[in-house]
């Protein structure tokens, strides 16, 4: 109870200062996640669109929590590339910190799936799939692992992918034996990010998917694709013998 007041508190004290700033005005509440609440404002002279993300309440006195966040906002200042919000601002209000980034236009794949019914071919999700490649290159180019790459931290805007929610990202562990991953989701090599995009282009192609009966079976089963592309897939998700790197798996995408 104490927690939800202190939250409701630092939501006013957020909301009052983005209204009091001159510059901006508060649009609404885009989302509150375990560790953050995203807000969306607008210029007032340019009408252009924000995003501010603040710390959530209660983690205000944790240490690692705090780090975490300004790693977050450190990855984005390295603007690594141009799909990848800018942060504009940060800083802090009453002693919880914020960061403001673009506003990316358009939807989250699991907004255009599930609440828009967006279908994609095999062809179309192999050719998102390329492009979130050339995303996850750079990323992992510059050392850095996003370890998040779910379908809510991934938009589509004009045939565009973009990429948000650096939160659990870090700099890359070379030394892993990939042998040795037991639970590809906690990796901190590029694995975890190899692993992720298997899921994203399972997403994309059960998009188009309706079932014949209503037993469940394993997706090799209930997708059919073609034998070299789900051998892709299963080398993805570590079924099959892991790809050595992120540019051989970009490379190998049968597109
Ligand atoms: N730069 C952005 N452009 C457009 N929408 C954004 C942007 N950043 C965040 N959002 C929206 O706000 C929502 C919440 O943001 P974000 O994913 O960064 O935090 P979260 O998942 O709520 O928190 P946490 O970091 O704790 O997981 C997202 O689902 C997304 O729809």
């Amino acid at each position: 109870m104490l927690q939800h007041l202190y939250e409701i508190k630092y939501n006013r004290l957020f909301i009052d200062h983005i209204n009091q700033s001159n510059k901006y005005k508060f649009l609404d509440t885009l989302g509150i996640g375990s560790f953050g609440v995203a807000y969306l404002l607008q210029h007032k002279l340019t009408n252009k669109k924000y995003v501010l993300k603040r710390l959530r309440a209660k983690h205000k006195n944790k240490a690692s929590t705090k780090y975490n966040f300004q790693q977050e906002i450190a990855f984005l200042q390295k603007e690594m590339h141009p799909n990848l919000p800018t942060v504009k601002e940060e800083g802090f209000v009453k002693g919880l910190p914020f960061y403001m980034m673009d506003f990316i236009e358009g939807h989250t794949f699991e907004h255009l799936i599930f609440n828009k019914g967006q279908t994609f071919s095999v062809h179309e999700s192999l050719t998102l799939v390329k492009q979130l490649f050339e995303i996850v290159l750079t990323i992992h180019d510059h050392g850095i692992v996003h370890r998040d790459l779910r379908i809510p931290n991934i938009l589509l805007h004009h045939n565009k992918l973009y990429v948000i929610d650096f939160g659990l990202a870090c700099y890359m562990k070379e030394s892993t034996n990939i042998d040795t991953i037991k639970n590809p989701k906690k990796a901190e090599n590029y694995i975890i990010d190899l692993y992720y995009i298997g899921h994203f282009l399972l997403y994309l192609l059960y998009s188009n998917y309706t079932p014949h009966d209503k037993k469940e079976r394993c997706w090799q089963e209930e997708l059919q694709l073609p034998l070299y592309i789900q051998h892709y897939i299963e080398r993805l998700l570590l079924i099959k013998r892991a790809f050595p790197d992120t540019r051989t798996a970009y490379e190998a995408l049968p597109l």
